[in-house]
């Protein structure tokens, strides 16, 4: 029988035929047995258990509970050996966690009528596997960090590292300063529940954007981990990512990494290895001049645990990428795996399959936790099918994990979830160049359709079955605006369902529009185009109020491939009804193309946000690298005046390497007054004779590194 076990297990061997459950069972090894488990399963089987009934035996091995078994146990750490059968159930692990993974794969395969007869021999390819709360935008909340420590012990996910980037004591200006008592206490229940949940709970700290090399900097950050420690924190990491200047020093930080793992991690007694973020966290970041890289490897405690996103910041992780920085660090790296983070493409939610890691890499890394979405309930999809695959990556399957993930998640709407996940999972355009499969399934036949539909013929089936993709898609959208089996899940997302369903309706319409067009009904085509573009005006007004961010505001929902087929019926039939009639009825509102080119490596496909009157650079996270000449042009489509421009590189020192200019013909230019405002921001404008072009360039001998927090241009 089709035996689902989440995560998969390694071996299961059906010994027999299903045998009924029996009334009840005798616990044996409570007393010995890890206390969490125990906990675990006598809760689940609640007044099932009694003095009388089938033996359950319940133990670590060397346990005498289960000393019948201690060869079947793995070896390997987290393993555990269940077996079931008329004479008795045996849920044994190499160690306590094994135990407490045995009874939650045990609790899987209860079925109130029967058991299957089973052998289960498993253990986890990855040591360390969770989620890292390390994304940039609102942090999680306390309920929700709650339900994700539930959700990565039924998942077989042992660790959590708190680290998100806008928490001021975990990064500055506080990183020196304990919790406030509040914040404390929660910080303390968290610890509690991930124990209950068999989950590490780390605690990071961020403390390069200002730390000094000096004795007292590097005393409050013991003082901290030790009031961490008082609060039950029993993991530590040391995150050096996303800074510049001082705090980027391999040597320093290998000192003081070295120091806080010599005084503090080893000497406490259940503390498990310190965990750091380079500086240098991606292939792509790697100056091997910097000799960054070899410090670490030769210089740091071989203990601690080196973290890395791979080629790119955001990447697949290869087999070659990680044999590589084995090689430089000396030691397996630690994955912080960058998806499904969105905080680089704010206005997306990331629903899709989980793909693209290779399933080579155990060997090599000793860690795998993924960088989730602001959105915990959402990010669960990617965290269950990630469970999955660093578990047993040979049997992975991105498919079927992440059906699951979805029955999982959203069991009585998984159909429309099932709708709405398949098309939003692409990330758009966006300065990493990452993107994602979406909308799978109906691509082909949209791009059949429209093709078919320009040269004057196309298959009436497509033409139904892309009527009955928009028809299922405004129905997901209404199923899962009123489903109540996940509400803070819905929340999350009902945004993007009310976009999901203005979507559905705008698609059917279009198809409408396209039918009457054929058949010369004008009076329907005039109703439906007026619909469909009233539908686009509710799209962008919803754009304009949920989900406003300084970085990606807005709410974006199949943007891969719905969307531009949408416009591109309406456009295709609002052409063809213009010529016909001779009308001049505008197509839809596309603001003004702008076009940007720069010299400036990490700006090189920065997508734009285009308003009305506004273009605004998207801003982005990490550092920028800006060389000497490094220059940033944008080219309007038109001649304006430039009432206002902004910048904001968060640079306390010297700005004068920048200057601004304009031109007219993108040959001759005039150099922009800069003034720097109060909070460091450079701000111009040019009301003189309308220009073209605007340009931004580093015109001093050094390259500067800076944050492009802010920057836009107005023009009128
Ligand atoms: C080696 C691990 C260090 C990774 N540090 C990173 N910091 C940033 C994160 O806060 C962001 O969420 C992530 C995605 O934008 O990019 C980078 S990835």
């Amino acid at each position: 029988q089709d035996i689902q076990v989440q995560p998969t297990p390694r071996q299961i061997t059906v010994k027999g035929e299903n045998m009924a459950t029996p009334v009840t069972f005798r616990l044996e090894g409570e007393r010995e047995a890890n206390p969490r488990a125990v906990k675990l399963l006598k809760t689940f089987l609640g007044d099932r258990l009694s003095s009388k009934g089938l033996p359950l035996y319940l133990g670590e091995k060397g346990d005498r509970a289960v000393q019948s078994r201690k060869r079947q146990i793995p070896e390997q750490p987290e393993g555990y050996y269940l077996e079931i059968n008329p004479k008795g159930i045996t849920l044994a692990g190499n160690d306590e966690r094994g135990t407490y993974y045995a009874v939650r794969t045990f609790m899987q395969l209860f079925r109130d009528n029967h058991l299957p007869q089973v052998e289960i021999r498993d253990y986890p390819d990855v040591r360390f596997r969770g989620v890292v709360e390390g994304f940039y935008g609102t942090p999680w909340s306390h309920e929700a960090r709650l339900r994700q420590l539930r959700f990565y012990g039924e998942n077989k996910l042992n660790t959590y590292i708190y680290g998100p980037k806008d928490d001021p004591y975990h990064s500055s200006p506080n990183w020196r300063k304990p919790y406030p008592a509040k914040d404390a206490a929660r910080i303390a229940e968290l610890v509690k529940v991930a124990n209950e949940n068999e989950v590490d709970f780390v605690w990071a700290i961020h403390p390069g954007l200002d730390i000094r090399w000096e004795t007292s900097d590097r005393d409050s950050l013991m003082a901290k981990f030790e009031h961490m420690y008082d609060l039950g924190v029993r993991s530590f990491a040391v995150f050096f990512d996303d800074i510049s200047g001082e705090g980027a020093k391999a040597d320093r930080q290998v000192e003081l990494l070295n120091y806080v793992d010599d005084h503090f991690v080893r000497v406490k007694p259940d503390v498990t290895p310190l965990i750091v973020c380079p500086t240098e966290y991606n292939k792509d970041w790697a100056r091997p001049e910097s000799g960054y890289l070899a410090t670490i490897g030769t210089k740091l405690n071989p203990s601690v645990e080196v973290m890395w996103t791979g080629d790119r910041v955001i990447s697949e992780i290869t087999r070659e990428g990680v044999e590589w920085i084995r090689e430089q660090i000396k030691r397996p790296s630690y994955i912080w795996w960058n998806f499904p983070v969105s905080d680089y493409v704010r206005d997306h939610v990331l629903l899709g399959e989980v793909y693209g890691n290779g399933k080579d890499i155990a060997g090599s890394i000793s860690g795998f936790v993924a960088n989730p979405m602001e959105w915990a309930e959402a990010s669960k999809l990617a965290i269950y099918c990630v469970a999955d695959y660093t578990w047993n990556m040979q049997s992975y399957d991105r498919s079927r994990s992440w059906h699951r993930a979805i029955r999982a998640i959203m069991p009585e709407n998984a159909e429309a979830f099932t709708v709405f996940a398949r098309h939003n999972s692409d990330l758009g355009e966006n300065v990493h160049r990452f993107r994602r499969e979406e909308s799978v399934e109906i691509l082909p036949v949209a791009e059949r359709f429209m093709k078919g539909y320009q040269e004057g013929r196309y298959d009436e089936r497509d033409f139904l079955a892309l009527q009955e993709e928009f028809e299922r898609v405004a129905e997901a959208a209404d199923l899962l605006l009123v489903d109540n089996e996940n509400e803070a899940l819905i929340e999350e997302i009902t945004p993007w369902l009310h976009q999901f369903k203005i979507l559905g309706d705008a698609g059917r319409e279009a198809l409408v529009m396209l039918k009457a067009e054929e058949r010369g009904d004008r009076e329907l085509f005039l109703r439906k185009y007026n619909h469909v573009k009233a539908l686009r005006k509710r799209s962008y007004e919803l754009e304009r109020q949920f989900n406003q961010n300084p970085y990606q505001p807005g709410v974006k929902t199949g943007t891969t491939v719905l969307q531009p087929l949408v416009l591109g019926i309406f456009t295709e039939a609002t052409e063809r009804f213009n010529r016909k009639n001779g009308m001049d009825l505008p197509l839809l509102a596309d603001y003004l193309p702008c076009k940007l080119t720069t010299n400036v490596p990490q700006l090189e496909h920065l997508p734009l946000q285009v308003y009305p009157n506004r273009v605004h650079l998207t801003p982005l996270l990490e550092v920028v690298k800006w060389p000497a000449g490094g220059y940033l042009q944008l080219e309007l489509d038109d001649l304006y005046r430039i009432p206002g421009t902004r910048m904001n590189f968060d640079v306390k020192g010297d700005l004068s390497w920048g200057v601004m200019e304009v031109s007219v013909d993108g040959e001759n230019w005039q150099v922009v007054t800069l003034t720097r405002d109060a909070r460091g921001r450079l701000n111009g404008k040019w009301e003189d004779t309308p220009v073209k072009f605007v340009r931004f360039t580093n015109s001093g001998k050094d390259e500067q590194q800076v944050y492009l927090r802010e920057f836009y241009v107005v023009f009128s």
